[in-house]
């Protein structure tokens, strides 16, 4: 089951490396983080962040060894942008020259980059953006302006204090005429002293939410007072400023601008599968240690993982962890596949990338930020310990589901791609992730022939009700919108039902590719089986919680409903003698879990209380303003009786 997970033996064994490499170096210690404050936590990251390089070097470690390093090393840091997205942006917006010329500097860490799109005043809306660009050809320049205090660039990574370079999205101005938004190297800092420039204001935004967590990260505001910056800074693959001051649109779609966003946002989908695993690995462990209630004649208490309630909630989960993990590989590969094309100017898959990137980061952001804050549930009091390294894991998680593209705007996003298909049923065939929509009047003709619980255990009737259920809805809001004259008008009307249709369409994905990784060959006595059955559970849990969605549009009888969730109740009792070897198959050092109730050994009552004393407040018995404020109070004498 670990190759499984892993994708292969390879990866399975060069990560291990990487997490041992990581969990054996003190440098890489993480319970203090909570309790240090901004500007020591922030040094400590810069140290990790130096020592983690210099392991990278000295040890020669390839990218794939440096991605999981980083990775393991499990600390929100400035070389998570510049890797993730300053690099990634070059490498898709820049000429071969502009190539050549930055991405040694990068690669090497000769330059330290970020990604500063977002402003105060602007996230969502990228064209609304107010950072000027403006051409000067005379001396044959850009100068980067901040006309107003919204057009502050605010949030990007790195940017506050690490930085010495940014990627910065602005409006092009030409001539006085304004061509779109569009990316431009800026360099912040001094290379000699890592002073800001003339005309650079830049700093961080200060606190954000929970200990330690994201504030390890310098998230930053930048404004600019007229700074000029040489016109090959512009990032020209898309369009280009001539020497003359022409402006060319290349035959490349503008949207290819926002590449680098489909870029992360897929590998963001993968990301939410190891933080939901990760918080699903203390759970079930802590759920098999954890005893309460149930002992007849003195013998031993109830495991709680063996509770019905416990395995709804946390057998879900384990599911979920899997299916974002196999939808995340096919969306890597679908991402790769737009990539090639995109080299061969081939643009007809980029609408699907874009639609699948959003719609996906959406769906498995929001369902881990909320998984993980269910485990944190699903253990208790001592699931609100740091110890348990749920608290921190959620609060690191958690953005997720507003950067890269806040959730609802991507659905909306997903939503345009869908109505768009729908009104081009009558004479364009679908194709891809739309292709079941070709089969629109069977979807909607045919209902659900399940009559017992045992026929949802076939992945035809899985398929075909969750391809009724996104194309009935895709439809029904087509024919909503058919009734208003403005269409811009009716989207914004019908904009919930939109987002409804919209993860109807994103779970019918993560439902197939689950169902098709199964179609593969997977070494392992049992592991095929058992990944079916966590299909299954995926698949009739998201059928469960949604059943008002089959039920409205005409899919599924109350009957087939209730099928389903007599089906689901099985299938719990089926993961239960699975549960731990499927969590184990995740194979996370006890280092990156960060959790006493996640341990490998299980140790977990004696390492609480150990730790317990750990906690500064216990270096004395009587804790520091007890005798000045408490004391007082227990001394003083009352005349009134009442109080
Ligand atoms: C080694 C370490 C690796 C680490 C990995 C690093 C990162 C990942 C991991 C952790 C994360 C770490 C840190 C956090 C990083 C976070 C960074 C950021 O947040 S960067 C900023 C992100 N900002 C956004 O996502 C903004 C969201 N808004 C938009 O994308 C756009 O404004 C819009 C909502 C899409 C609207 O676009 P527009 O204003 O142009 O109007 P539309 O009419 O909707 O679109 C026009 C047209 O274009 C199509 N389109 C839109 N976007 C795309 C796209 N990305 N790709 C392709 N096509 C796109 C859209 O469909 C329309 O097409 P059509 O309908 O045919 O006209
Ligand atoms: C931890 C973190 C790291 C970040 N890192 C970076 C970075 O490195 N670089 C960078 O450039 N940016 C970064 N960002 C910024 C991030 O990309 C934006 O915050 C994100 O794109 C959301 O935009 P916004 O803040 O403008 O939200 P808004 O769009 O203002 O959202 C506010 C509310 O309005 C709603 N809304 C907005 N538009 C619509 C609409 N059309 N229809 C319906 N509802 C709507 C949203 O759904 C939301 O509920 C980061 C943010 C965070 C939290």
């Amino acid at each position: 089951m670990k190759v499984a997970w892993a994708g292969s033996r390879e990866t399975l064994e060069l990560s291990d490396r990487m997490a041992k490499l990581v969990a054996n170096d003190p440098v890489f210690e993480k319970f203090t983080r909570p309790m240090l404050g901004r500007k020591e936590l922030f040094k400590n990251t810069l140290r990790k962040a130096a020592h983690g390089w210099k392991l990278i070097v000295d040890l020669r470690l390839t990218e794939e060894e440096a991605k999981w390093l980083r990775l393991y090393i499990d600390e929100p840091a400035y070389t998570d942008l510049h890797w993730g997205m300053f690099i990634p942006a070059i490498e898709g917006q820049g000429t071969e020259e502009q190539k050549k010329k930055w991405l040694p500097l990068a690669q090497k860490m000769k330059i330290i980059g970020c990604y500063a799109q977002t402003e105060l005043g602007h996230g969502s809306n990228v064209q609304g953006l107010e950072t000027t660009a403006t051409f000067d050809p005379q001396a044959d320049e850009f100068v980067i302006h901040s006309p107003t205090l919204t057009s502050s660039k605010w949030w990007p990574g790195g940017l506050g204090k690490a930085s010495t370079h940014a990627l910065v999205y602005a409006r092009l101005i030409v001539g006085g005429e304004f061509h779109g938004v569009h990316g431009f190297i800026v360099q912040l800092r001094s290379l000699e002293d890592h002073s800001p420039l003339p005309g650079i204001t830049v700093g961080d935004i200060g606190l954000k939410f929970g200990n330690g967590a994201y504030n390890t990260m310098d998230n930053g505001v930048l404004r600019f007072d007229h700074v000029r910056i040489p016109r090959n800074q512009m990032l020209m693959r898309v369009s280009q400023v001539t020497k003359e001051g022409k402006y060319m649109q290349s035959d490349v779609p503008r949207q290819l601008i926002y590449g680098t966003m489909v870029y992360v946002r897929q590998t963001i989908v993968v990301d939410a599968s190891k933080a939901l695993s990760r918080a699903v690995c203390i759970a079930t462990r802590y759920s098999a240690v954890r005893r309460q209630f149930g002992s007849r004649n003195g013998g031993p208490e109830t495991q709680v993982i063996d509770y019905k309630t416990q395995q709804s909630r946390l057998f879900p989960l384990l599911a979920s962890a899997y299916a974002f993990r196999f939808v995340g590989e096919w969306l890597k590969w679908l991402y790769m596949d737009v990539k090639q094309r995109l080299e061969a100017n081939d643009f007809s898959t980029l609408p699907e990338a874009h639609a699948c990137t959003a719609g996906l980061k959406s769906l498995t952001t929001t369902a881990t930020a909320d998984g993980i804050e269910e485990c944190r549930k699903l253990c208790g009091g001592h699931g609100y310990l740091v110890s348990s390294g749920l608290p921190e894991l959620f609060a690191v998680y958690i953005p997720a589901c507003t950067y890269e593209g806040d959730n609802v705007v991507l659905l909306l996003q997903v939503a345009r791609f869908i109505v768009k298909t729908v009104s081009e049923l009558g004479y364009k065939q679908p194709v891809g992730t739309t292709a079941y929509m070709g089969r629109v009047a069977t979807l909607m003709q045919n209902n659900c022939a399940v009559r017992t619980a045992e026929d949802w255990l076939n992945p035809g009737a899985i398929v075909e009700a969750f391809e009724a259920r996104a194309a009935r809805m895709a439809v029904a809001c087509g024919r909503q919108l058919a009734k208003f004259e403005n269409p811009e008008e009716g989207f914004a009307e019908l904009a919930s039902d939109l987002v409804e249709a919209s993860v109807a369409h994103c779970q019918l994905i993560v439902v197939s590719k689950f169902i098709e990784k199964l179609q593969q060959d997977i070494p392992g006595k049992g592991v095929k089986q058992s990944l079916e059955i966590l299909c299954y559970v995926y698949a009739l849990f998201l059928l469960h919680k949604h059943q008002g969605d089959f039920l409205a549009v005409g899919y599924l009888t109350p009957k087939q409903a209730l099928l389903a969730n007599d089906q689901l109740r099985t299938l719990y009792s089926k993961v239960r003698p699975n549960a731990i070897a499927l969590v184990d198959s995740f194979n996370y050092t006890d280092h990156y879990l960060g959790s006493i109730l996640g341990r490998y050994d299980g140790n977990v009552y004696p390492k609480l209380y150990e730790a317990a004393w750990e906690d500064p407040l216990n270096d004395s018995d009587v804790a520091d303003g007890f005798h000045q404020y408490v004391q007082p109070i227990l001394k003083q004498k009352l005349h009134s009786a009442k109080l």
